[in-house]
């Protein structure tokens, strides 16, 4: 057997700024040319094995480290940044932190400047990945000016002209519309293959990392190494379920029928997943599951008029664009990347101006409002969560809108530590922000807008980058103040959760509304998915393969999933 590229020895590592490790003893083996996924609840430590990976760790973040990481026969501790740079690159699950140029194209030149390579080869690299990851257009672009998922794309492009040894990638899904993400992990499978490059995926997404082979997962459970097995292993142990993590659909869907997985034959494919009698016990089931009720509409709450909005330099993103919020509707809002959806909302909070048209929020024209007047009535939560942040602690954040608002200190403590509850921050709440998760930081954002009680909530993918207990919580509390009389307007890339917990979904395309519909209506359109970028659930596939009614079988296997959780 070849020399293994990367070893973990008895390593334990603490932050500096902790009183506890987060890696408790890791012990870890990977060859050269592997495929890793790493799944585990927020906060299990998997981004710490990662900065141990890259060097992150211990060169930018201090601590305690004991063992030793070895990459490619160096000693991590030992090594410069530089140095492990060249095996490692790493693309972050935070693609702010990462910019270095003035536009997208000196961005994911960079490395290649350091390396001194000629301008002509520089021009056809840059060209060559900004082209593979769908990004050409932005080339001259401030990286700020990219809508999320692009400037996850250009992080990856800046990493992936390297062509290096070891590629590291924290939740690269997670701000990617549907068909991106699934084409990032065919163009992460090609990679692995024609480069022989060694690939670790960390990623809450666990069915869409599977959908293209994977040789080893490791389940993280509280800074350990809980499971290190083959995929079809995992999927046919209960070691998920029991760390809180999703597993895939369609093997839900498979429990729901009673087919013990322990039966199955090619486990990890939706497409070829066999059990004995297979389609006939999944049409009875679906057969006996209760009809789906019909999408009704409801008193508007929000009504946007011929609306036309275009960037001082770029095209027109909306002309003559009409749609109706209703009152206590809980909507989904899904598109390509850049297709316009952050900027739909910020339209609405008043951020930016339209150049014609209205919005009328429950009767009266927002035109006439300030920011700060429709921040009352409309919260928004931004995709990224450290550019909400402004407070160190946080309770502070949290406190801030109610501070701002003039309340006592003595009213404010119980609504903080309510949102904190709900959010699972409690036992957190006296921590710097600074020692939080990317997923922590998320839900101290969220915590911050749900102390003001708003009328409609709009929030710019609230789950990204969460584990699925976590997920789960807040997308049943989000639910939970939806029936209370809360609108919800979900900015979303993610399949599951638009089926699972959106009533409507609007579709955006580049001419304006593609679609609005109920999800499982959506997504069993292909002509639909396809232009909006979307991508068929594993559920769709399997409903194909056995002559079910797609729509309906989606919608049914989601209910019966709602139904037993509740
Ligand atoms: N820079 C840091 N300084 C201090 N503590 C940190 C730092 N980064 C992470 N931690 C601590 O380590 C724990 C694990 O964080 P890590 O980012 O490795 O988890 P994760 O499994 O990747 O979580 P997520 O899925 O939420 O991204 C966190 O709960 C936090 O307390
Ligand atoms: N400040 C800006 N100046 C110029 N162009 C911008 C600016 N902000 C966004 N854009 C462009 O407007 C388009 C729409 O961006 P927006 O962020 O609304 O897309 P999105 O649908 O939310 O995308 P994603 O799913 O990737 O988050 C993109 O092409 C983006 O590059």
């Amino acid at each position: 057997m070849a020399a293994p590229l990367i070893t973990f020895d008895h390593v334990t590592f603490r932050y500096a700024s902790q009183s506890e490790p987060t890696l408790k003893d890791i012990s870890l083996t990977i060859q050269p040319g592997e495929k890793i996924l790493i799944v585990g609840p927020s906060g299990s430590g998997k981004s710490t094995l990662g900065s141990l990976i890259n060097g992150l760790i211990p060169h930018a973040f201090p601590g305690d480290l004991q063992g030793a990481v070895t990459v490619a026969g160096q000693d991590v501790a030992a090594s410069d940044l530089f140095q492990l740079s060249l095996h490692v690159g790493t693309v972050l699950q935070d693609p702010d932190s990462q910019f270095v140029g003035l536009t997208v194209a000196e961005d994911i030149a960079f490395s290649l400047e350091n390396d001194n390579t000629g301008l002509p080869e520089m021009r056809r690299r840059v060209a060559k990945w900004a082209a593979k990851l769908g990004i050409s257009a932005q080339l001259s672009q401030p990286p700020q000016a990219l809508s999320g998922g692009q400037k996850q794309r250009d992080a990856m492009a800046g990493v992936l002209i390297d062509e290096g040894q070891i590629l590291l990638f924290d939740e690269p899904l997670a701000s990617l519309d549907p068909a991106t993400g699934k084409s990032a992990m065919a163009l992460i499978n090609q990679l692995h293959q024609e480069l022989g490059a060694t690939v670790i995926i960390i990623e809450h997404r666990l069915e869409d990392v599977l959908a293209q082979p994977v040789d080893r997962v490791l389940v993280m459970a509280d800074g350990q190494i809980v499971g290190d097995m083959p995929p079809a292993d995992l999927l046919r142990s209960d070691l998920l379920v029991k760390n809180g993590l999703r597993p895939p659909l369609y093997l839900e869907a498979l429990r729901f029928a009673d087919v013990p997985l322990a039966e199955t034959d090619h486990i990890t494919s939706v497409q070829q997943v066999t059990a004995p009698d297979l389609g006939a016990r999944l049409r009875q089931w679906a057969a006996q599951e209760p009809p789906i009720p019909a999408l009704t509409e409801k008193p508007p709450l929000l009504t946007i008029r011929h609306l036309d909005f275009g960037y001082p330099k770029g095209p027109a993103l909306y002309h003559d664009f009409n749609l109706t919020i209703g009152t206590g509707d809980m909507i989904a809002l899904v598109g390509a990347n850049g297709v316009g959806k952050t900027t739909l909302s910020q339209l609405i909070t008043g951020f930016l101006q339209p150049t014609a048209g209205t919005l009328e929020f429950q009767g009266i024209n927002l035109a006439a409002q300030s920011i700060k007047e429709r921040a009352d009535k409309i919260g928004y939560i931004m995709q990224d969560p450290n550019q909400m942040i402004s407070k160190a602690m946080i309770y502070d954040e949290v406190a801030l809108g109610l501070r701002l608002r003039g309340l006592s200190e003595a009213a404010i403590a119980p609504r903080v530590d309510q949102a904190l509850t709900i959010c699972g921050l409690r036992p957190f709440r006296k921590w710097p922000i600074s020692a939080l998760s990317y997923g922590q930081k998320k839900r101290v954002t969220i915590a911050a807008i749900l102390v003001l009680e708003p009328a409609l909530l709009i929030l710019d993918e609230p789950t990204a980058g969460q584990d699925w207990r976590h997920y789960t919580q807040m997308m049943r509390f989000l639910a939970g103040l939806n029936t209370q009389g809360i609108t919800m307007l979900l900015i979303t890339h993610d399949m599951h959760l638009m089926l699972e917990y959106a009533q409507r979904t609007i579709v955006l395309g580049p001419a304006g509304l593609l679609k609005d519909d109920t999800p499982s209506a959506v997504l069993s359109d292909p002509a639909v998915v396809a232009a909006a970028s979307l991508a068929e659930t594993s559920l769709y596939t399997l409903a194909q393969r056995f002559q079910l009614d797609p729509a309906s079988f989606t919608a049914k296997v989601i209910a019966h999933e709602r139904r037993r959780a509740l």
